[in-house]
């Protein structure tokens, strides 16, 4: 593996004669105290750890590389490294600082986010109220906008994926099953692709074609196995419903029957439900991905309203959760 992306870090020190002189250190193992672990997969852990000189917190995900090669994702451990090397820029996604390996193990230094899933928040209380719906709906949709905007479709948006960190913040993780658009060809054909166009996201080898996470996973990826930007937007939507109802749209005794909601459109809102909450759920959870409100109309929808898009969102306090 080459650790593409950073993976030396220089720091700056004052040498003896005062000269300020910069050093390329390479990280290893041994600068880190590991702490608790934060998750686990069929082939990666993820830990909490503390930079032993700098004392910064992160969390660092252990790669098992015998593991990688024997179970066949060498692919995605790429596109995981390659997509989060694209998306740096952004408060809401979790960053990848650098990387570094030793003979067993590939690990990626990563954005600690402390306060744990927003899954996890939203089970203790139930549901929120409009003004934290509205607040975290702002926070994933303004990190989906920029992952859009880098060529990159999550694949599976899901409360588990979307972490808070210490002043509870959205930080989204889990781009190990993300697709990475081919660079528009400038005035080609497909250049302009619209949100909903299945060539832009279609995977070149039909065979093989990820399905995210069945409550959250969209018609065109059931129908055809077609992602495309807009199967982000049909997760948000989902994921909207949740954060105000308690629980998603489509749920059912097992996966087929789940699916069988989606392709069917088979959902239905609580009593009381917001109106305005409910208007902008309708217009993501439409099951042609072209019909789905692009992202700019989302943003000045009336469930948004006094929202401040841009760094002012990322720099208030999150609301109290109540
Ligand atoms: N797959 C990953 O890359 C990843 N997995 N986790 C933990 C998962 C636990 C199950 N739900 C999805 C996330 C992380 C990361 C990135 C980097 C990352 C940064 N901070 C945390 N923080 C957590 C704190 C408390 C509980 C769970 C996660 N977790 C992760």
């Amino acid at each position: 593996w080459q650790d593409r992306g950073a993976s030396v870090i220089r720091q700056q020190e004052v040498d003896s004669s005062g000269q300020t002189v910069t050093r390329t250190v390479k990280k290893g193992v041994k600068d880190f105290n590991f702490g608790r672990t934060l998750g686990e997969g069929s082939y990666s852990t993820v830990l909490a750890a503390t930079d032993r000189q700098t004392l910064k917190e992160y969390a660092i995900k252990v790669l098992d590389k015998r593991h990688i090669i024997k179970e066949k994702k060498v692919k995605y451990v790429n596109i995981e490294r390659d997509t989060l090397n694209r998306l740096t820029e952004h408060p809401g996604i979790v960053r990848l600082y650098y990387t570094f390996q030793d003979e067993r193990s590939l690990y990626f230094v990563l954005d600690l986010a402390s306060s744990g899933e927003l899954l996890g928040v939203l089970k203790k209380m139930g549901s929120f109220d409009m003004e934290c719906a509205r607040f975290y709906g702002a926070e994933i949709l303004d990190s989906v906008a920029y992952m859009h905007s880098r060529g990159v479709i999550h694949r599976d948006l899901k409360p588990e994926n979307v972490l808070l960190d210490k002043d509870m913040h959205v930080k989204i993780t889990d781009f190990g099953t993300a697709k990475i658009l081919p660079e528009p060809r400038v005035g080609g054909a497909g250049s302009q692709e619209a949100p909903g166009d299945p060539t832009d996201g279609a995977e070149t080898d039909r065979a093989v074609s990820f399905v995210g996470t069945a409550e959250y996973v969209s018609p065109e990826l059931l129908r055809d196995k077609n992602a495309c930007k807009a199967s982000d937007l049909w997760a948000f939507g989902c994921i909207i419903y949740q954060l105000l109802a308690g629980r998603p749209p489509f749920k059912a005794a097992n996966e087929y029957l789940t699916f069988q909601k989606i392709l069917a459109l088979d959902y239905t809102f609580p009593d009381a439900f917001p109106e305005v909450a409910r208007d902008l759920i309708e217009r993501l959870l439409v099951l042609e991905p072209a019909n789905r409100l692009p992202i700019e109309h989302i943003r000045n929808h009336r469930f948004f309203d006094g929202v401040q898009w841009g760094k002012g969102l990322w720099r208030q306090k999150a609301p109290r959760l109540k």
